[in-house]
């Protein structure tokens, strides 16, 4: 090639596998092959799903341009595109055919736009479209905003404790949304909770690779395609694209508590409650038992219930809370008897208490009392006894290990000294040493809440009329020296 010549589109786009290591790599990453075998195929099974196959460098619907993979699931595969229209980069959810689930997603993200009152986390459609078939079949793509990656638990360790238990707040608040508005998820678990990203809008597509690497891709194999189709290796978002915003998405299975019918599935198995597992009807505390579980990955780094016994993780419950209700006997497929046996007590090595101390052995006792007092009000086999969204978000114990995040986030963004004589008062002075300006609407935002919902940390002991000087470095607006004076204050208190 003379350097005038523009290389062909497929290496533009992507880098072909060059061994079988890397073939190897694309076929554990990237979604079965045999999911795009046509109808057509002998071998292809009377209930098959079909995948619609996708080249990168492709441009769907005349608007989006295909750059990336961003995963895929039981029913879809999803790609980043740049909307050429509006400029920007989004998700494309290209759903399986035939698209029952679909219908389902679309129907309740309606619903959520109509009636829940902050969707601001939760992963909402911006547009669908269809996509022809050779056979005149016709295949659902919904455009998505993007979205970093959904929770890895073993890079977990890795991000700090406060922006992990920011996450946890947001995500409860997003579930407290919904329930307000009468829907039930019925799907959390740590693949459809995910980062924000900071925005990639007005790079060029190379600039996009050199952010998020290369994406790794080989022609679709053995199936003798009707168009052209790549598998290709999901892209691994590096941590420093991620942001502090937390995401609820994937709407395939939640319902409106009102709904006559109830999508069928799950979420897996670890995230699931035991109630639902022995085929109690759905409710919100179902979701409550998942959310407890999201908690445990972002808190301890693990789920609580070992899968590891025998009879798996309802044998892990059993171990850590004791037997399950004697009438849900028989309800569960292949059910071991002693699980529902009222006479054995939990396992003390493996019960909350000693689950958390082993995966958080840094924490002191108080901390760790708050964290079992909520673990242990939630993991309650009874889904009537379980605490709501909204009491959970008011739960002292759940507020004081929030409140340890708030210290833990300010100090993380401010950096302040105290001036004065001040004994029992506030300082009369603070002077603001560092302040991150890209961090202030984080901090606004957890100040907004912590005044609003009252105090859980101690009142700041201010005498009548006293005022706090703040001086700071560098310029900020009339209303960040407020906050700051008040933040100033709180570190002060927390001291
Ligand atoms: N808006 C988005 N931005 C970035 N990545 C996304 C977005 N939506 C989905 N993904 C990625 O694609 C993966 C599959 O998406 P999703 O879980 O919605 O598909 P699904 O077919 O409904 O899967 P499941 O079978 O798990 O329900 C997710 O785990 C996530 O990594």
């Amino acid at each position: 090639m003379t350097d005038t010549e523009t290389p062909p589109l497929a290496t533009i786009f992507g880098e072909f596998v060059k061994n079988e290591d890397e073939e190897y790599d694309v076929e554990e990453l990237a979604e079965p092959w045999h999911r795009y075998r046509i109808k057509e195929d002998p071998k292809t099974t009377d209930d098959q799903y079909v995948l619609y196959p996708i080249r990168l460098g492709e441009v769907l619907n005349e608007r989006y341009l295909v750059e990336h993979k961003l995963g895929f699931g039981g029913g879809s595969t999803v790609w980043m595109a740049l909307d050429l229209r509006d400029n920007k980069n989004v998700a494309l959810k290209v759903m399986m055919s035939p698209g029952e689930w679909c219908e389902n997603e679309i129907r309740i993200q309606d619903e959520i736009i109509k009636n829940v009152q902050d969707t601001s986390h939760l992963v909402i459609y911006t547009a669908a479209f269809f996509l022809l078939r050779n056979n005149g079949s016709q295949q659902r793509v919904l455009v998505y905003p993007l979205t970093g990656p959904c929770i890895d638990p073993p890079t977990l360790e890795k991000i700090p404790m406060a922006t992990r238990m920011s996450a946890a707040r947001q995500l409860l608040e997003s579930i407290a949304s919904l329930h307000q508005a009468g829907i039930i998820h019925r799907d959390l678990n740590e693949r459809n909770c995910m980062w924000g990203m900071t925005s990639l809008n007005g790079l060029i597509t190379s600039a996009k690779y050199e952010a998020l690497g290369r994406p790794l891709k080989q022609t679709i194999p053995f199936v003798d395609l009707w168009k052209q189709g790549e598998l290709v290796c999901p892209v691994k978002v590096p941590r420093d694209l991620c942001t502090e915003e937390f995401y609820l998405g994937d709407f395939g299975l939640s319902k409106k508590i009102t709904d006559p019918t109830t999508q069928h599935g799950h979420p897996p198995i670890q995230y699931c409650s035991p109630d639902r597992l022995h085929k109690q009807g759905p409710s919100f505390a179902c979701d409550m038992w998942s959310y407890m579980i999201v908690f445990s990955m972002l808190y301890l780094t693990f789920t609580p219930f070992s899968s590891g016994h025998t009879g798996g993780i309802i044998t892990g419950m059993v171990e850590c809370l004791g037997p399950l209700p004697e009438q849900w006997k028989g309800l569960y497929p292949k059910g071991i008897d002693s699980w529902y046996d009222q006479s054995r007590a939990s396992n003390p090595k493996h019960d909350l208490a000693s689950r958390i101390a082993r995966f958080r052995p840094d924490i002191d006792p108080v901390e760790r009392q708050h964290v079992q007092s909520i673990m242990s009000k939630v993991f309650t086999y009874s889904p009537e006894k379980r605490p709501s969204a909204t009491e959970l978000l008011r739960d002292p114990s759940f507020r004081a290990i929030m409140g340890s995040d708030t210290r833990q986030l300010l100090s993380m963004f401010l950096e302040v000294s105290l001036v004065g004589e001040y004994g029992n008062n506030p300082p009369l002075a603070i002077q603001v040493n560092k302040w991150l300006p890209n961090a202030t609407l984080l901090v606004l935002r957890s100040m907004q809440k912590f005044l609003h919902e009252g105090p859980c940390l101690p009142m700041i002991r201010r005498p009548p009329g006293h005022k706090v000087r703040v001086q700071t470095l560098g310029q900020v607006t009339n209303k960040q020296q407020h906050t700051l004076g008040i933040l100033a204050q709180l570190l002060w208190e927390l001291k």
